[in-house]
């Protein structure tokens, strides 16, 4: 990891190194407009519609249709997780944190490598970074996991992670299923498309407060390289924004719901039809903000492609195939570009 974590550079914040400061474009950072002032909502989905017989899940298929074609992000509720095991998970996360240094170094990345605790990979001198320190593990499949830079404190932090994974795989797969019908396709076209071996990636932010608020970015604007992510928000600490429309959206808290949104990999599977939102995380000046990012991608052995069924003659193929877009992904997005750019014809 770099030589301190944001976490450490947070106590001194009157020393900020430069990359973490926008000097003029952090105006405004900060009074984005919740979607309710401005007559729209980020749409609320009843996972448990989406699997109820006909008419309730006609509607709601319906409904997560015209989400994915507007907003592109959604909040799910009724998932199965009850709010003490959300609770649990957001307490260990925490805790995690709050660890001494020595403790949570153990589990530090390697210099160049993408799992485990550390910030921002450094690519290039004039990068921007990001104010958040991160432990970042990969839970899928099985026999891909690297337990080294799993925490093992606190005790239940292996345990709560194993069976948050589990929860969000069988979710991840009702998403997709319900995805593709609501776009009249086969029902698993989605999910055969990401083949056996899935991959599902972690990332634990943590983002302490900053008293520069308007002028760093917990995370800079970026799109998702995964299929579809969940997001974890803090309960008490807003901080995620969606850009729709070139104005910036705050996505209010719904403290039991999981914010879900498009990545790159289903915008190329949908041919476009679903795109992966821009959105970005701004800091508090007082408040310490926690969240659970969980990332799906398909095997990285599969191609991904449009799906013959949405490319036709009124929508010809907007998308390159594309495979292990993961490892493209971190050098683009640390550059500030957007990684769907190299698969758009
Ligand atoms: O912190 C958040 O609410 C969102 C995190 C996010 O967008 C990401 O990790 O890609
Ligand atoms: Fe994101």
């Amino acid at each position: 990891m770099g030589s301190k974590s944001v976490q450490e550079l947070a106590l001194n914040p009157e020393n900020l190194p430069n990359n973490y400061i926008y000097e003029d474009g952090g105006v405004g950072f900060r009074d984005a407009l919740l979607p309710s002032e401005s007559d729209i909502h980020i749409p609320v989905i009843d996972i448990h519609n989406l699997t109820s017989p006909s008419t309730t899940q006609q509607q709601e298929l319906h409904k997560l249709h015209s989400a994915l074609s507007s907003w592109e992000f959604f909040q799910a509720i009724n998932h199965g997780m009850t709010s003490l095991f959300l609770d649990k998970v957001r307490e260990i996360s925490k805790q995690f944190f709050d660890l001494p240094k020595e403790e949570k170094q153990k589990y530090a990345r390697e210099p160049n490598g993408i799992e485990g605790y550390g910030n921002d990979v450094i690519y290039s001198q004039n990068q921007r970074l990001d104010w958040t320190d991160r432990v970042y593990l990969k839970v899928q499949p099985e026999d891909q996991r690297n337990f080294k830079v799993w925490p093992q404190k606190p005790n239940d932090f292996r345990s709560t992670i194993l069976q948050y994974t589990e929860s969000l795989k069988q979710l991840s797969e009702v998403i997709l299923r319900a995805m593709a019908k609501s776009l009249n396709l086969e029902e698993d076209c989605f999910v055969k498309e990401c083949g056996e071996r899935g991959s599902m990636f972690l990332r634990f932010n943590y983002y302490p407060p900053c008293p520069m608020a308007d002028h760093v970015l917990g995370l800079k604007s970026h799109a998702d390289g995964s299929t579809i992510t969940f997001v974890l928000q803090d309960k008490e600490v807003e901080g995620l924004q969606v850009l729709k429309d070139n104005q910036w959206f705050k996505i209010p808290i719904i403290p039991d719901a999981l914010v879900i949104n498009v990545g790159d990999q289903i915008e190329i599977m949908s041919n476009g039809i679903f795109q992966s939102p821009v959105h970005r995380v701004v800091i508090n000046p007082e408040k310490e903000r926690l969240s659970l990012a969980m990332f799906c991608v398909p095997d990285s052995e599969k191609e991904i492609k449009p799906v013959d069924k949405l490319v036709n003659e009124s929508r010809p193929i907007l998308y390159r195939p594309v495979k292990n877009y993961v490892e493209i992904y971190f050098q683009y997005y640390q550059q500030g570009k957007r990684p769907i750019e190299a698969s758009k014809i």
